[in-house]
């Protein structure tokens, strides 16, 4: 039996006399049944008082295979053999975090805030990690060296390596390898897996061991190891990876290290062991062992406290982080075993980075939440809540020539999900977690579903994989941002001075036929530390940034381009080529340069659009080549997301120039804004605010908080080039204090006869430009199928007055509302949240709610905001009157969509 539920009582651990010898224990109460049972005493015997001593009330506790007795008529419980002891279950503790933990706690906790720097052992590394995968996979060893150190070359080039001197350490590496492989103990039997996903619900472990043979975990390591037994930590790591396996019924009672390096070293020159593989064994100790680890870092972070490394049994003397440790420690004021050195950050500083982590640290728990629907979601709910694909029929595997296998299968419902093309996903037999799964990438998401994937697997279904690799990229900006930042950029961040403009545009006139733009080209050419370009819907935004950028350029800065999602970067691209770049980029390089000279797009091949494909940088090539495109460009674009990647964080910039900078949180904005000296961020604060999962301070951008602190530094574009007068008169009244116009009377004046449609053969209700529609309907759930019918009745009488599908959008609150819809047409449907940042000629919006108004349409007026400035020339609005009348808001809209 397992018992779980917050802790009410944690005892003291002491000493008693038992009739095997003196033993300690430690009584623990908790509330059984997620809390709702009434409070058991559980006694933890011997190191499971290691438990009590780490835990604290209010913590989740499980306790599995408890020991059940009668004692005087009462029951009592306590470990017993089998038991294992897990401190905060739901806590999901990374594989290498407890490595790293055994090391030093600290170690831990720099880790986190640095993330993965680009050198040459780390680059070397994961070269070396993908050879070993595909020796597995049955692959040439040499095609496999090339092809992988190619695919590395930018990286290598920005490390200034040369390809022949990398490929002869990889391969020296490899041969220790290739020697353990062909060692003959394998037969033709030996399972083999690489690269495997494995995930511990019971002991909220995660991690992808690097191989499995025969069911035992194989790990690689590029260092060198002349003793004949593993380091600890490595076998922690690997130890690791048999407790989850036991968790499956697997039992597992060796591990193996491979030490690569052991191979490269000359035997005159070393002595010790130089054989790389070593074998040890797994007993039941260092499983607990793991557990007891992994139980201290959930326990630390239950109140996201940081380790001070008096917590695990490191020596600072030999450390090679110690003056990393001693600065951050010094400049935070932390207490640190290494101690300190360096003069502290000021304290609005540390109160704020102390502010952004632990928001980052409940958004990353937030994560954890995503995890664990994994395997708490029936396959079913997580279909429902648009997570997964299910009930996939698989219709083959093929390998590919790389060694990496193309799965297919075929969908049997039209159910919609998360899930996009490029995406990486989980693919699995059906069950993701206790199953078999691999990590996959979607190649095509049609009614035939394709994705690739290291090794085959029935594809049954398909998962949202949640991902930690955002909230560690958003804690290193953070911490780049304080640690690393420039004391006059941090004077305008922390409020302690106001920006400063200089006169660098001089009266210039950039834009002749847009005040508003010409002045925020202006200020962003002057702007000594941050100009702020608010944009409302369709404004020139994009148009101004392209504007901005050639005026930067033509000042000889070099210019980071950067914006929240690939298609607004893209969009910002496509401009800049409209207007013709490659004339002013010219003007200030010599010589006749081309758009793909000057531009260099940082992406992966599914983010960018396919016309931007031609100045992408490819990341696999000749170092040389691939580092000075990168160096030489004088405009690079890259999403936030990609700026904080090893590659990005290398690079530095003139100015920082970020788009849709009020969907992004404050350390989202400041990963772009780290690499350059100056910024411009463009943005609009009353469309929709950052995407995060946890309520904290990530919801209120940066772009936002200095445009109320700073209104000077500020341009709003006050002409729109996109709807109608009548349409945009609501939202300028509501969200921008009136000051919103159409920027010429074409646009004002623009109507659905320009379409060729003949509003006389529209039913009465369509023919003013925005309409409201009550079909009285019915909320079910988060649809209104009746609702859904009326939307598809509307759409089809603007088809069948000769608007183009194409030109028509449907927007709902809910996915579920968007699936209904989709049911019934054929044109483009879709939430609030996607429709952000572009537009269609006709506009539908289907409310669903009937009597209370909830859900995310009307939790923010933001929203509406957005979904009402999408149209252009028709706007109708499909909802119940009663519940909309019922908010002052919304009576105010209802009123002028049936004035
Ligand atoms: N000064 C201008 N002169 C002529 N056309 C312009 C000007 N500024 C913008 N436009 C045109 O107006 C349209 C909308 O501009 P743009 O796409 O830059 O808007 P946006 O603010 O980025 O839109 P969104 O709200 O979707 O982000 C485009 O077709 C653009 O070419």
């Amino acid at each position: 039996m397992n018992l779980r539920g917050p802790l009410v009582d944690v005892g003291d651990p002491r000493e008693v006399e038992t009739r095997y010898g003196e033993r300690s224990l430690a009584e623990v109460t908790l509330r059984p049944e997620g809390g709702t049972a009434d409070p058991v005493t559980v006694t933890l015997w011997g190191k499971w008082t290691h438990a009590a001593e780490h835990a604290e009330p209010g913590m989740d506790i499980l306790v599995t295979d408890v020991d059940e007795s009668e004692y005087r008529g009462e029951t009592t419980y306590a470990t017993g053999k089998e038991s294992f002891v897990v401190v905060e279950p739901d806590f999901l503790v990374d594989v290498t975090d407890i490595r790293s933990w055994v090391q030093c706690s600290r170690m831990y906790y720099l880790n986190k805030l640095s993330g993965i720097p680009l050198n040459y052992p780390v680059v070397k590394g994961t070269i070396v990690h993908e050879v070993f995968g595909d020796l597995l996979r049955g692959r040439d060893l040499d095609s496999s060296i090339d092809e992988r150190i190619e695919e590395r070359g930018l990286e290598l080039g920005l490390l200034g390596r040369e390809t022949e001197e990398v490929a002869d350490e990889v391969r020296r590496n490899a041969a220790a390898i290739e020697g353990w492989l062909s060692q003959g103990v394998l037969t033709d039997e030996d399972e083999w897996r690489s690269e495997y996903t494995l995930i511990s619900p019971t002991f909220g472990i995660k991690g992808r061991a690097d191989a499995l043979r025969r069911g035992s975990p194989v790990e690689l390591k590029t260092g060198k190891n002349l003793k004949r037994d593993p380091r600890f930590q490595d076998k922690i790591q690997a130890a690791a990876y048999a407790l989850i396996l036991h968790e499956r019924g697997v039992p597992v009672d060796t591990g193996t290290l491979l030490y690569t390096k052991n191979t490269t070293l000359d035997r005159t020159e070393e002595s010790g062991d130089l054989s790389p593989a070593k074998d040890f064994s797994i007993g039941r100790g260092l499983l607990e062992f793991v557990v007891r680890t992994r139980n201290e870092i959930a326990a630390m972070e239950y109140d996201v406290s940081v380790p001070t490394g008096y917590e695990s049994n490191s020596k600072c003397q030999y450390c090679f982080e110690k003056d990393t440790c001693m600065v951050v420690s010094g400049r935070l004021g932390q207490e640190s075993k290494a101690g300190q050195i360096g003069t502290p950050v000021p304290e609005d500083e540390r109160a704020y980075f102390d502010r952004f982590y632990r928001a980052l640290e409940e958004e990353r728990r937030e994560v954890h939440t995503e995890y664990r629907k994994l395997w708490e979601q029936s396959p079913e709910e997580r279909a429902d809540d648009d997570r997964a694909i299910i009930g996939l029929e698989p219709l083959g595997s093929e390998e590919q020539p790389d060694g990496t296998w193309k799965l297919r299968a075929q969908k049997t419902d039209d159910a919609v999900s998360k899930l996009r093309e490029g995406d990486v996903a989980l693919a699995s037999d059906g069950h993701p977690v206790e199953g078999h799964a691999e990590l996959a990438r979607i190649v095509e998401l049609g009614e035939e579903v394709v994705v690739t994937t290291d090794e085959p697997v029935p594809l049954r279904r398909l998962d949202v994989y949640p991902s930690e690799l955002n909230v560690a990229r958003l804690l290193t900006a953070l911490h780049d941002a304080v640690l690393k930042g420039s004391p006059e950029r941090k004077d305008v961040l922390f409020d302690r001075r106001d920006p400063e403009f200089a006169d660098r545009s001089a009266g210039e006139t950039y834009i002749d036929n847009n005040e508003a733009q010409d002045e925020a080209v202006s200020l962003a050419v002057d702007a000594d530390d941050v100009a702020l370009i608010h944009g409302p819907p369709g404004t020139g935004k994009t148009y101004t940034i392209a504007r901005t950028i050639r005026a930067l350029v033509e000042d000889g800065n070099r210019v980071l381009l950067s914006a929240f999602t690939n298609r607004a970067v893209d969009n910002a691209l496509e401009a800049l080529r409209d207007q013709g770049f490659e004339d002013s980029a010219e003007q200030s390089s010599a010589g006749g340069r081309r758009f793909a000279d000057n531009v260099v797009r940082v992406g992966t091949e599914s983010g960018v659009r396919e016309d931007m494909l031609d100045v992408r940088l490819s990341r696999s090539g000749d170092p040389n080549t691939l580092a000075s495109a990168l160096h030489d460009a004088p405009v690079v674009a890259a999403t936030t997301a990609s700026c904080g990647s090893r590659v990005m964080r290398e690079q530095s910039f003139d100015v920082a120039l970020v788009d849709e900078a009020s969907q992004l949180t404050e350390p989202g904005t400041l990963a772009a804004v780290n690499l350059a000296d100056r910024f411009v961020l463009v943005g609009d604060h009353k469309q929709l605010p950052p995407v995060v999962r946890a309520e904290n301070d990530l919801q209120t951008s940066l772009f936002q908080r200095l445009i109320e602190a700073h209104p000077e530094a500020s341009v709003m574009l006050d002409r729109q080039y996109r709807m109608s007068q009548r349409i945009q008169a609501f939202a300028s009244a509501e969200f921008y204090d009136g000051a919103l116009r159409p920027a010429t009377g074409d646009v004002a004046a623009q109507h659905l006869r320009d379409l060729g449609v003949d509003t006389g053969d529209l039913p009465t209700e369509l023919a003013d430009q925005v309409t409201f529609v009550d079909p009285d309907g019915r909320r079910v759930g988060n649809t209104n199928p009746t609702e859904a019918d009326r939307v598809a009745d509307v759409v089809a009488a603007y088809e069948a007055a000769g608007v183009d599908a194409d030109d028509i959008g449907v927007i709902a609150p809910f996915r579920a509302q968007v699936a209904e819809i989709s049911r019934r047409t054929d044109v483009t449907v879709d939430t609030v949240d996607r429709f952000q940042g572009s537009s269609k000629e006709v506009i539908v919006v289907s409310f669903v709610a009937t009597g209370d108004l909830d859900g995310p349409l009307f939790e923010d007026h933001r929203r509406i905001n957005v979904a009402l400035t999408r149209a252009k020339k028709a706007l109708c609005l499909v909802g119940d009157a009663d519940a909309l009348a019922s908010d002052p808001f919304y009576d105010r809209m209802l009123r002028w969509a049936r004035r």
